[in-house]
């Protein structure tokens, strides 16, 4: 075996720069849970000569990213560029194809292309990991993979976008503005690139994605995963969860149900009330956490920094070690051919509860035409907050938490009332998190 596992880097960003200051602070620790060194030879980035606090002056500058790709100096391509297409795919699949393993941060690029990957990988003997894409530093991939891997999964869920969670719970603490507290994320170096992603909950769909593949066996299906952000969640929402004892939280959910044909995937990232008793409601700040449900081990809870330069510095250096140390297995846990393409379920028949508001129009018999339609559908309604009078010719907001019924029956009550000119903007409906 040679004496150290030489890398490639690709990008010198915030995960970059936290991967070199890692292996150079621990690099004794490092080498001895390796077995051997993990020295980066060549790195590219995009600007040679800025600054960025660490030592670069043993190292090399690839040319291009197709150089780094093709560098027999290089036993590994480290891939932190970001990105489903473009440069990163393309460095990807020049690596693997090449024969050289490639560790990504890059949830986009797996939740997408993940499959190819995985094909890639296994053809040229070459391994993959990507611990940091998912959950940044906590080890969840590896968990689910290894740990759980003598259960049948249940149920997969959790808090996995940092960004949005630290967006929620400030507004939640301080009542501070989306905006406002959005900058503060992307200053730390949460957000991704375009925030749009942390917000509109596209890179807690590409992670699901990910976990869902891992943990059911699955052939990864980003495109089923159906997604909505956080952007429309006002204080108003947040308000009246903590009067009714929740709070709000992005939360992916994939389960399994069984239909005629085998078994059938739901996936879904959604903003939820949590219960305030139920472990995701006390997650706060970029923090990440997932719950994976197994028929033996039961309940597991994987919790930590899911974001930040140091946790998925440590998730992308422990797929090094692991891969230095021999360990590399299955990406998604079994052979590209033995992942079963799962369908994908109908949510109409799923029983829940959830909270509607409504911005109504201020004025008599609003309220009884929005019963009357949940009448109508078979929505039964356990609790209902009314705000005041209208200030500002915005309407009034109506907060309702319905008792559990089939999901069909709300969506069947939102259409009844869909040309209602009492209802001034389309009512928000947050599902209310199964226990
Ligand atoms: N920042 C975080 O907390 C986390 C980030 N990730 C993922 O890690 C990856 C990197 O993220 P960050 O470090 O935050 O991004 P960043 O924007 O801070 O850094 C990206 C780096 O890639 C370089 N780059 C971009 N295009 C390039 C090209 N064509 N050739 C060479 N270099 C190029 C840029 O110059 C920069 O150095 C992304 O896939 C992201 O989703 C995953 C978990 C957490
Ligand atoms: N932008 C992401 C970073 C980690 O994946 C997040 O906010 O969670
Ligand atoms: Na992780």
């Amino acid at each position: 075996m040679p004496d150290a596992l030489r890398v490639g880097m690709a990008g010198l960003g915030t995960v970059g720069v936290g991967v070199l200051r890692l292996l150079e602070s621990n690099r004794d620790l490092v080498r001895a849970r390796a077995g051997r060194g993990i020295e980066v030879v060549a790195v590219s980035a995009r600007d040679r000569s800025k600054d960025r606090g660490v030592d670069l002056s043993r190292v090399r500058w690839a040319d291009s990213l197709a150089e780094l790709a093709s560098d027999e100096d290089c036993d590994i391509v480290v891939e932190l560029i970001g990105g489903a297409e473009g440069d990163a795919l393309d460095l990807a699949r020049a690596a693997l194809s090449q024969g050289r393993g490639l560790v990504t941060a890059n949830k986009a690029l797996i939740a997408h292309h993940g499959l190819e990957m995985a094909r890639l990988a296994e053809e040229n003997a070459a391994p993959l990991k990507f611990e940091a894409a998912v959950a940044g530093g906590i080890p969840v991939v590896a968990g689910l993979r290894e740990g759980a891997a003598a259960n049948a999964i249940e149920r997969i869920y959790g808090i996995l976008n940092g960004t949005s969670n630290y967006v929620l719970s400030e507004m939640e603490a301080s009542g501070a503005d989306f905006g406002d507290v959005l900058a503060d994320a992307q200053a730390m170096g949460y957000a991704e690139a375009d925030p749009a992603f942390d917000v509109d909950g596209t890179d807690a769909a590409h992670k699901l994605a990910i976990l869902a593949a891992i943990g059911f066996g699955s052939r990864i299906d980003f495109d089923a995963v159906s997604v909505s952000g956080i952007a429309e969640v006002r204080a108003a929402d947040i308000a009246h969860a903590r009067t009714l004892g929740f709070v709000i939280r992005l939360v992916g959910v994939a389960d399994c149900e069984d239909g005629p044909e085998g078994a059938r995937l739901l996936q879904r990232v959604r903003p939820c009330l949590v219960p305030k008793q139920h472990p995701l409601a006390h997650v706060t700040g970029p923090t990440n956490a997932v719950v994976a449900e197994g028929d033996f081990a039961g309940r597991l809870l994987f919790q930590g920094a899911g974001a930040g330069a140091g946790p998925t510095a440590s998730a992308v250096v422990a797929d090094l070690i692991d891969i230095a140390r021999g360990r590399t297995g299955h990406p998604f846990s079994l052979p590209v051919d033995s992942l079963v393409a799962m369908e994908r379920a109908d949510p109409g028949h799923r029983v829940g509860r959830d909270y509607i508001r409504f911005t109504v129009a201020d004025r008599p018999g609003v309220l009884a035409e929005i019963t009357a339609a949940m009448r109508d559908a078979g929505v039964s309604i356990e609790s209902l907050i009314q705000q005041g009078r209208a200030q500002d010719g915005n309407g009034v907001l109506v907060a309702m938490v319905t008792h559990e019924g089939e999901e069909r029956c709300v969506r069947h009550a939102l259409e009844l009332l869909e040309d209602s000119d009492s209802l001034t903007a389309a009512p928000l409906v947050l599902p209310i998190l199964r226990d």
